[in-house]
């Protein structure tokens, strides 16, 4: 490995600028000599400069996808320039123990494959504002020039790139930390820096172990995600892209949100979690879709919620009043975000399963709700929703589990009430937790189960007393509606006793 610069490239910037100075003195020559000029600048350049280039750019297409090529040269140039260049970039922190340097714009790196010399210089143009918007435009762009000697042009384009990606895809797969991702609001997608979704490292501790719910589920469950996992073959036979739904259902706090982080960390995948009120139409989704890469988790969460415009207007006519004093610009921004969500169910099912849904491999999407009969059929379909899975109130088995994670206790004699109490009352796996979980660190494990005990019969006690009051308010509406008919029955009977214009009532005219 050495420096770049004391060869051929070096060369290349001096026939560029000879170029440079020909190309401005040709336009003063006549036509005819322009063309001797340009015939002979070219076998000048064929001459002296035998090297060739290629690059690599970090976007390949209009969707701004970041290239995966691109990514693992990044990778593979990291552990090369750490020791040579001399400007270094920070990346990631692996763990909170160390830093991946990378090589920073502009410079330079040269290595060495097969005893064949190569150089690496990472380019970027910088943002070039030409035309007025009243969003920050960004155009920056950047790629990897990888420049050889032509002699080895089968050798490089073969066996040293495969290399080059092979190697740079197993560092990041060695440096990858877990993330979570959110959307962004689309004013920002074309701004410097600017992305479809920010991330934050993703470091959740829920793990299938942990979460509270019978051994027989929870095995399915894993049983399910490895088989899913494995299945590359498998889908591809079938003609299925490789992804799976699944559709989390079940009271507030039961374990949906816990389940999806135990997901990602039994299958070490990224959590995308797709805030869909913030996405204007059906092309911002499929645009947001397309940025995902394998090996991710598609999170939508409260989906009943999530298209209800109702809401979101009533949002609108508040920003609106919000928004009398601010500057024109921002108010148009601010005006252009707080429009109404048109994705729509349609686009929705694109999304999940239509032809662009088979972009980017490996992925789960999961939707959450309380309320799956709010839920249009369409949606959540077998095929779409492959697995629909009930979280539901804490049994006992799912209890053991957590006393286990809580209380270090796999038995006690106060099992047996609780299993008991259990099967009387319905309570959700957060507020076992939160009554299983001590109160200083002298409390001990007996004294935490006669709590949650206590909880327990509170709960049954406020059960029964509910369940009363609702009786008791039944029969108070049935008794209301059973006098009101009485009333009003009562009200037309007079009627019968009004007195007709020749004198006579209309019973005494029913007795004639
Ligand atoms: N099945 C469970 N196993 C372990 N812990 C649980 C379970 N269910 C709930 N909890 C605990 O309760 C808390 C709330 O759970 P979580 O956020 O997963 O519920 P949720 O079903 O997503 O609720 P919501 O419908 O309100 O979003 C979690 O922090 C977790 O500690
Ligand atoms: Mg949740």
């Amino acid at each position: 490995m050495m420096r770049m610069g004391e060869m051929g490239p070096q060369l290349g910037s001096v026939i560029a600028s000879v170029m440079f100075v020909c190309t401005i003195f040709r336009q003063y020559l006549p036509p005819q000599l322009r063309y001797y000029v340009d015939k002979y600048t070219h076998k000048l350049v064929k001459l002296f400069y035998p090297y060739i280039q290629i690059t690599f750019d970090e976007y390949t297409n209009e969707f701004r996808k970041r290239s995966e090529v691109y990514s693992a040269i990044e990778s593979y140039l990291s552990t090369k320039s750490s020791t040579i260049v001399r400007r270094l970039k920070a990346h990631d922190v692996k763990d909170s123990k160390s830093l991946v340097l990378a090589m920073d714009d502009n410079e330079e790196v040269t290595d060495e494959f097969q005893g064949i010399k190569v150089w690496w210089v990472l380019v970027k143009r910088e943002p070039r504002q030409t035309s007025f918007s009243f969003y920050p435009q960004s155009d920056e762009k950047k790629h990897y020039k990888l420049t050889f000697h032509r002699r080895h042009r089968d050798v490089v384009t073969g066996a040293y790139l495969a290399h080059v990606i092979k190697e740079g895809k197993a560092i990041t797969v060695g440096n990858r930390q877990r993330k979570l991702y959110v959307n962004n609001p689309s004013r920002n997608w074309y701004t410097y820096r600017g992305s479809t979704w920010s991330h934050v490292v993703f470091e959740h501790p829920a793990t299938f172990e942990t979460l509270a719910l019978h051994p027989k589920m929870k095995e399915e469950i894993v049983n399910d995600l490895i088989k899913f996992r494995k299945g590359k073959e498998y889908y591809a036979k079938i003609g299925k892209p490789w992804k799976r739904g699944y559709l989390l259902y079940g009271p507030p706090g039961t374990g949906k949100s816990t389940m999806i982080a135990a997901m990602s960390n039994l299958m070490d995948y990224d959590i995308y979690d797709l805030e869909l009120t913030t996405v204007k139409d059906n092309t911002e989704l499929r645009k947001l879709l397309i940025d995902t890469p394998s090996k991710s988790i598609i999170v939508i969460e409260d989906i009943d919620c999530s298209l209800d415009l109702t809401g979101q207007r009533k949002k609108k006519e508040k920003d609106e009043e919000d928004n009398e004093e601010k500057d024109p610009v921002k108010k148009k921004m601010e005006k252009e975000e707080s429009q109404p969500s048109k994705v729509t169910l349609s686009g929705l099912l694109n999304f999940i399963d239509g032809i662009w849904s088979a972009c980017g491999g490996e992925r789960l999407i999961v939707f959450t709700t309380n309320y799956v009969d709010k839920l249009d059929p369409a949606l959540i379909r077998r095929g779409r929703m492959d697995k629909h899975i009930e979280l539901s109130y804490c049994c006992y088995e799912a209890f053991k589990v957590l006393a286990k994670n809580y209380l270090d206790l796999e038995s006690h004699e106060l099992f047996e009430t609780i299993e008991r109490l259990l099967g009387e009352t319905n309570m959700i796996p957060a507020d076992v937790a939160e009554n299983l979980m001590p109160n200083s660190v002298t409390e001990d494990a007996d004294s935490c189960l006669k709590k949650f005990i206590e909880a327990l019969d509170s709960a049954k006690e406020e059960a029964r007393m509910k369940a009363e009051e609702e009786e008791a308010s039944k029969k108070a509406e049935e008794e209301a509606k059973l006098k009101a008919e009485k009333e009003e029955k009562e009200k037309q009977e007079p009627a019968k006793d009004e007195v007709k214009c020749n004198g006579t009532s209309a019973k005494e005219e029913d007795a004639k």
